[in-house]
């Protein structure tokens, strides 16, 4: 079971965690963005290995930069690595520390809400490679999660998004109760204070399903929502030079893929009018495509790490909010008719 703590003195939760951990010495992971915006508030004195921002850094030569780093700072197995950013610098930054002598213990503390709610927690690492998601990486959890809503101050709106769709994404696992009661937030004005109990709320239906089936053999595909279409439209906007936040390619993934659950799975034709309306309302815009992108869109879906075969597309459906279903596939034509009316619900 992953240790994680709630609290806005991140300096204090990392100051007794360290003590307890007793390191060799301690390096601490970050990106150039969160360098500047949240580290001076933190007073840390420890070494700082810097990366790029973004999703287009998440590759072999930034993390061969922190291997590299590591050992100039004279890392060694009983060190810590404190990652401090976003989904990007704790997905890196946990591989880096999962490899690095083949394993060094690890913190994660999120400064995006996508990272506090999904990408911190869990145990998924890894990078890009060959212009597909995650295609390399390990299961890894971090030591520690150390979670606070007071670095979103200085994050951008498009990234509180971003970091919504993954909770929209718990929410319909969980229960129509819990989905309904975040369509009812406005998180593109939202309340810090209403946020942080939902957060919350979210983070526990990952950590179940993550302590049910860690290592993804099963029900862990459930939290794959939205990411079989979703990582086409990422990789696809990252091969022409115009990524998109990865929280924005998930919530048009959901919808199409909910599209496919209406055709096959008799999925609420309501609710997914409610959701598209919810993006809509609140300004996840859509992705630029046509039908002409089809076929490299099916093409970036053969590589899902869900597939067992490469003819079959493995999808993860949902029947109603609240009931998912894992393994299901679809054919290329519902792929393609599915994109199609996705297109005309959102652009
Ligand atoms: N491991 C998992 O289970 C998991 C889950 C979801 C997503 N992910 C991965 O996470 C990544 C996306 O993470 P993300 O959305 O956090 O993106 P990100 O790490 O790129 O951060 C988004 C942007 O915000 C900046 N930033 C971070 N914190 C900030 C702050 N407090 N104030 C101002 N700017 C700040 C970053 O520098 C970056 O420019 C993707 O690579 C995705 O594949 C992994
Ligand atoms: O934790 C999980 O399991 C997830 O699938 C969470 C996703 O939000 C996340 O984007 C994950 O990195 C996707 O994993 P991948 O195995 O499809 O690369
Ligand atoms: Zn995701």
């Amino acid at each position: 079971m992953q240790t994680i703590l709630y609290t806005n003195d991140i300096s204090s939760a990392l100051r007794s965690l360290i003590g307890e951990m007793a390191p060799s010495s301690v390096h601490i992971v970050t990106d150039a963005n969160v360098r500047d915006k949240v580290l001076p508030a933190l007073s840390l004195s420890y070494p700082v290995i810097v990366t790029e921002p973004g999703d287009v850094a998440k590759n072999l030569s930034t993390l061969s930069r922190i291997w590299s780093g590591l050992i100039a700072g004279g890392a060694t197995r009983k060190s810590v690595v404190i990652n401090i950013g976003g989904g990007v610098v704790t997905d890196m930054g946990g591989f880096a520390a999962a490899t690095f002598k083949r394993g060094v213990r690890f913190i994660n503390v999120p400064t995006t809400l996508l990272s506090a709610v999904d990408a911190a927690v869990g145990g998924k690492t890894g990078i890009n490679f060959e212009g597909l998601k995650n295609e390399i990486g390990a299961f890894a959890p971090a030591d520690a999660v150390v979670i606070s809503t007071s670095t979103f101050s200085s994050l951008p709106k498009e990234e509180m998004l971003s970091g919504y769709a993954e909770m929209l994404k718990h929410g319909l696992l969980s229960s129509e109760e819990d989905y309904h009661e975040l369509l009812d937030f406005d998180i593109a004005d939202a309340d810090m204070d209403r946020l942080l109990p939902l957060l919350e709320k979210s983070v526990r239906v990952k950590e179940r399903i993550v302590n049910e089936d860690p290592r993804e053999k099963g029900i862990r595909r459930a939290l794959n929502l939205g990411h079989t279409i979703g990582h086409a439209f990422e990789s696809l906007a990252m091969e022409r030079g115009c990524p998109v936040p990865h929280g924005y390619a998930v919530a048009w993934g959901m919808m199409t893929e909910m599209v496919i659950s209406h055709i096959s799975e008799q999925f609420p034709s309501a609710e997914l009018y409610r959701y598209a309306s919810y993006l809509k309302e609140h300004g996840y815009g859509s992705p630029d495509i046509s039908c002409e992108d089809y076929p490299r869109l099916l093409e970036l879906m053969s590589h899902d790490k869900k597939n067992e075969t490469a003819e079959h597309i493995n999808f993860t459906l949902l029947s109603s909010p609240g009931e998912p279903l894992i393994d299901r596939c679809a054919t290329e034509s519902q792929i393609k008719e599915a994109l199609d009316i996705f297109r005309d619900l959102i652009c």
